[in-house]
């Protein structure tokens, strides 16, 4: 439990050494907040009707592989109380957290520090991370932390919400790309939580909140409250702008896929500040971790002038080569999709 940067970080003059990231992984230079990132707005008026929707998330996914969404259907109360509660459960005595505290990331529930592999890390990020999956939400409740003690209802009627928004965001990018109506359903079985949690750090010039990387799954939303998530374009690192009760939606390697290419996933990462921590609330989409589901170019979107991008394969195997992947020391050559491409 003392390996929890939460637990011992208050009031720390200096980064300890195993913090400091090599020159080559710090945030380096001043990274400026994008203001070209879309912001899309998804209640239908008479000035932007369904297609106009579709068109712009398209259009993100293609330039930026992320883009804000506005009007989404989760209410304002229930993100407001979200951040309450995730305050809450990162302030609370380590007793309190024992509970689901293990010493590395792991299936089901567990509240881990830094990366996927603590131990083997040559340096270790400025994080604390509670993970859960959420789908079906009987199944996996139990697992989830008794205390606070409101966490199991209010948490479980989130991810109910954060699923409808979800689903309504697959269908409009289904539609958007010619996609049979349902086309995800067998592909998003799996909804997973992880709530990221950056204490303050008293240089965050040295540090990494979470390094450099792209999401495995379908499709990611993500509640933040503070500066910090940056994405990766044209070999630039841009900052995100918070905007008060919007979801960050980004693309992961499985819609890549599935688009023939059309959609771009995204590398991000996130930085840490020294005055206010930050916590991240974010929900992973696609497929079931476990099981051999196939993920394939959409046969749609196959044709003579637009030939298969990439291979057929099962997710449980793409999942195993992405963790050895990011496991593998830094730098690392070539990407987790190179072997999936034809
Ligand atoms: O905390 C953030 O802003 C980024 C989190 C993230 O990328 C992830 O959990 O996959
Ligand atoms: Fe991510």
């Amino acid at each position: 439990m003392a390996l929890l940067v939460s637990s011992w970080s208050n009031g720390v003059q200096s980064v300890p050494k195993d913090y400091v990231m090599p020159p080559e992984r710090r945030p380096r230079d001043f990274v400026s907040v994008c203001d070209e990132i879309p912001v899309i707005d998804l209640q239908e008026n008479p000035k932007a009707d369904r297609s106009d929707i579709i068109q712009q998330i398209l259009k993100a996914c293609q330039e930026f592989g992320l883009f804000q969404v506005i009007n989404h259907g989760v209410s304002e109360k229930m993100m407001e109380d979200m951040r309450v509660l995730y305050h809450e459960f990162f302030n609370m005595s380590v007793d309190d957290k024992l509970g689901v505290y293990t010493e590395s990331f792991g299936k089901g529930c567990s509240l881990y520090t830094s990366g996927l592999n603590y131990a083997k890390e040559d340096v270790h990020y400025w994080k604390d991370t509670l993970k859960h999956p959420c789908h079906p939400l009987e199944e996996h409740t139990p697992s989830w932390p008794e205390k606070p003690t409101r966490y199991r209802e209010d948490v479980g009627r989130y991810a109910l919400e954060v699923r409808k928004m979800g689903f309504k965001i697959l269908d409009l990018i289904g539609e958007g790309l010619g996609l049979n109506k349902g086309y995800f359903n067998g592909v998003s079985q799996e909804q997973a939580m992880a709530i990221n949690h950056y204490p303050p750090c008293p240089d965050p010039s040295l540090a990494m909140g979470i390094g450099g990387h792209t999401d495995p799954n379908l499709i990611t939303f993500l509640q933040q409250d503070q500066y910090g998530l940056q994405m990766h374009k044209d070999g630039k690192w841009m900052g995100i702008d918070p905007i008060p009760n919007a979801f960050v939606v980004n693309i992961g390697y499985q819609l890549e896929i599935i688009s023939n290419g059309k959609l771009k996933s995204v590398e991000h990462r996130g930085v840490t500040n020294s005055t206010t921590a930050r916590t991240s609330i974010v929900t992973f989409f696609g497929p079931n971790p476990g099981l051999p589901v196939v993920v394939e170019p959409a046969k749609e979107l196959v044709t003579s002038t637009n030939p298969q991008m990439f291979k057929s394969y099962q997710y449980n195997n793409f999942i195993v080569d992405y963790m050895a992947y990011v496991r593998k020391p830094l730098p690392r050559s070539g990407t987790p999709l190179d072997p999936y491409r034809l």
